[in-house]
């Protein structure tokens, strides 16, 4: 399948200081990649780079174009939202879709009413007037009327609270799998998002420390809660990560299945939280 998204030894410096150190993936229609990481990992760098707002190092295209050369016609098939997006907040709904016609070759008003019907959203109200969690539902109208190929989220539900959260990210997934899109999803919020993703990239202060297909990672990676009574002999088949929890220490251990080791303790499907947890503070956590 043709790729959305090329990303080939990327790397940027900001003043000699590199925070991002050749990074390479690929995404095509129906792969949704989380893109995780601590705080100042590079995350938002990487977006910024993708949306062409920054100069780089590397190969990168999206739908076949380099952003930093064709970025008005990247953005006319690519979608933003971050915690941050500002939508005009003098308009009233209805003018802003509108706008969106005018301005957007491929924008459905219509379909961008009728995704509305489903929230509590007016055409009359103004942007003003809306809450935080009201101006991320308009936005995502807006977004899955664009017929966008590749969306790309950077925090988008913060702040919202769980039941906008949800929706946000039920409405997204359904649209995402309808049209066979690509999507990009930066968060710390590893729990939240783990089953809507295909993908992961795991960044450490610029450089990848886990990167992959999920199901290829839950069969890499495997999860034994052990009993107390069976920590040291566990700890001799080196453990990537343990964590006490009520009456037993989870450890994770990476391509190590020997039956003695199973025979320690109870086997469970291996979190994307405590994979993170695991490449960001490895035993020492
Ligand atoms: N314009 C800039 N000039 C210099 N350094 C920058 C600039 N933008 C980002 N950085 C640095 O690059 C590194 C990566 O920052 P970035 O914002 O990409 O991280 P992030 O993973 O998005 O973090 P967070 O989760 O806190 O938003 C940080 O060390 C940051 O200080």
């Amino acid at each position: 399948m043709e790729n959305l998204v090329e990303v080939s030894h990327l790397s940027k410096a900001f003043s000699g200081q590199e925070v991002i150190s050749d990074i390479s993936f690929t995404l095509s229609g129906g792969q949704v990649l989380g893109l995780l990481g601590h705080n100042g990992a590079g995350k938002s760098t990487l977006i910024k780079i993708l949306l062409g707002t920054l100069h780089y190092d590397g190969e990168v295209a999206l739908l076949g174009l380099t952003p930093e050369k064709h970025r008005t016609k990247i953005m006319e098939r690519v979608a933003y939202i971050s915690d941050v997006s500002s939508l005009p907040s003098w308009m009233t709904i209805k003018q802003i879709i509108n706008y969106m016609k005018g301005v957007h070759p491929q924008f459905d008003a219509d379909r961008a009413k009728s995704y509305l019907q489903n929230t509590e959203l007016k055409l009359q109200m103004k942007i003003v007037q809306l809450s935080k969690g009201m101006k991320v539902q308009l936005h995502l109208a807006l977004v899955m009327a664009t017929d966008a190929q590749i969306l790309i989220l950077d925090e988008p539900t913060l702040g919202l609270d769980l039941i906008y959260r949800e929706t946000f990210y039920h409405d997204i997934q359904s649209w995402v799998q309808k049209h066979n899109r690509s999507m990009i999803i930066a968060s710390h919020e590893v729990s939240e998002i783990e089953h809507l993703l295909t993908d992961v990239l795991v960044l450490k202060s610029g450089d990848v420390v886990l990167q992959g297909a999920l199901d290829s990672l839950y069969e890499q990676y495997i999860s034994i809660s052990i009993p107390h009574e069976n920590r040291e002999k566990a700890e001799q088949y080196c453990p990537i990560y343990a964590k006490e929890e009520k009456g037993h220490t989870l450890m994770l251990f990476n391509n190590e299945s020997s039956e003695a080791l199973m025979a320690l303790g109870q086997v469970s499907k291996t979190r994307l939280s405590d994979l993170f947890l695991a490449k960001q503070l490895g035993l020492n956590a």
